[in-house]
């Protein structure tokens, strides 16, 4: 499956809750339009069985299931990609055990050069962020807006915004050059599928 070139990528939320409110929250997500899904759980306890009932959501709503930080989790669910991190390995070796079909995204934080370095490398899309305080991940580094129309001006991939995106900041986010916007707490924190829905309306005005 190919990593869509506009719209709401949802990154999971799995803290504090049970398999099917996990699973439940996503289709909600999806229902109110996500075109992408990334699992995200820094503390899993059944990793592959959650990463392969993801998958199997997802492909019903015609979505990629990207998975954060693991090429080794990606290989034994099945997923359709992978999301790399500075810390998370690099480019080639996520290609080579992955295959050419598989995504992969790269963080680049506030980097455009680290950006064109990941598309030279073959990454399928590239993420930029955080550009709002984020509950999510309180720590992460900001990223300015115009990194994202530097990017936008030097790249043919995909550009993802990250961190602290709400619907109501996400249009000035779209307007500086992001395709997608990738977020958990402005869905997951509300009602998902109102939430994605509101996203999603950002993209068609
Ligand atoms: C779409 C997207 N963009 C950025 C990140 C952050 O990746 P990373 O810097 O490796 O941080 P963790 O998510 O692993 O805490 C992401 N996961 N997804
Ligand atoms: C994983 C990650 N990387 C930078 S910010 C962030 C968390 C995004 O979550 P939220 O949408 O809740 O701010
Ligand atoms: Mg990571």
């Amino acid at each position: 499956m190919k990593f869509p070139r506009r719209g709401l990528y949802a990154i999971t939320q799995p803290e504090r809750k049970t398999l099917a409110q996990i699973l439940r929250e996503v289709e909600a997500a999806l229902k109110g339009g996500a075109v992408a899904v990334q699992y995200r759980d820094k503390q899993p306890l059944d990793a592959v069985g959650l990463a392969r009932q993801l998958i199997t959501l997802c492909h019903a709503y015609r979505a990629p299931l990207l998975i954060n930080d693991s090429v080794e989790l990606a290989l034994k669910a099945g997923a359709d990609g992978v999301h790399l991190g500075k810390d998370d390995g690099d480019i080639a070796d996520a290609r080579q055990r992955l295959g050419a079909d598989a995504i992969i995204g790269v963080s680049c934080y506030n980097d455009v050069q680290k950006a064109c370095a990941a598309a030279g490398h073959g990454a399928d899309y590239v993420a930029f962020g955080r550009f709002f305080p984020s509950g999510s991940k309180p720590l992460a580094a900001p990223a300015e807006p115009a990194t994202l129309t530097l990017a936008k001006q030097q790249l043919k991939l995909p550009i993802v915004a990250i961190g602290g995106i709400l619907p109501e900041n996400g249009g000035q986010i779209i307007a500086a050059g992001a395709d997608l916007l990738a977020v958990i707490g402005g869905i997951f924190d509300r009602e998902p599928q109102a939430a994605a829905q509101a996203y999603q309306a950002l993209f068609h005005s």
